[in-house]
């Protein structure tokens, strides 16, 4: 088992809230990131896929492969956007590091196939980030 990553940047917008609350309630949960005028972030993203290497290739999967892939299913769709209004698969998701890695996680996995995609790593800054490796069920490692 061996693990390749492909590691991508992408700058986008947000406004931490949950539409339920109050405004006194998301002020007091989300602090300066309720502003309503939203502020951006210059994101990180890891994408690990594991696997035996091919002895007729010498690779894991093509990381050219996963280059197209991670940048037509999720960066073109991501970069320079407002992650609260303008991505359809972000629709009614906070748009937090955790759950921007659960989401593109949901994007890339299936289309990655055979139980190969294994982490996930977003850095909001270079000081903040998350890691996500799927849902315990979908694990075979
Ligand atoms: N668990 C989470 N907490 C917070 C998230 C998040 O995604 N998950 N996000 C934010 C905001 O996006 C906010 O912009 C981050 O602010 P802050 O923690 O102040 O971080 P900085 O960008 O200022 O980074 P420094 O390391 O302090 O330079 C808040 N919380
Ligand atoms: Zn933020």
């Amino acid at each position: 088992m061996i693990y390749i990553t492909r590691k991508v940047e992408f700058c986008a917008s947000h406004r931490l809230f949950n539409p339920t609350f109050s405004d006194e309630k998301n002020a007091q949960v989300f602090g300066l990131c309720n502003n309503p005028n939203g502020h951006g972030h210059n994101y990180t993203m890891e994408v690990t896929v594991k696997g035996d290497v091919d002895p007729e290739t010498g690779m894991v999967l093509d990381l050219k492969f996963l280059k197209k892939l991670v940048t037509e299913e999720i960066i073109d769709k991501v970069d320079h956007k407002n992650l609260n209004m303008d991505v359809e698969f972000l629709q009614g998701v906070i748009p937090t590091a955790e759950n921007l890695a659960i989401k593109f996680w949901e994007v890339l996995e299936p289309k990655i196939g055979g139980g190969l995609l294994h982490q996930i790593k977003l850095y909001e800054s270079p000081r903040n980030f998350v890691t996500y490796r799927g849902q315990v069920s979908e694990r075979v490692d």
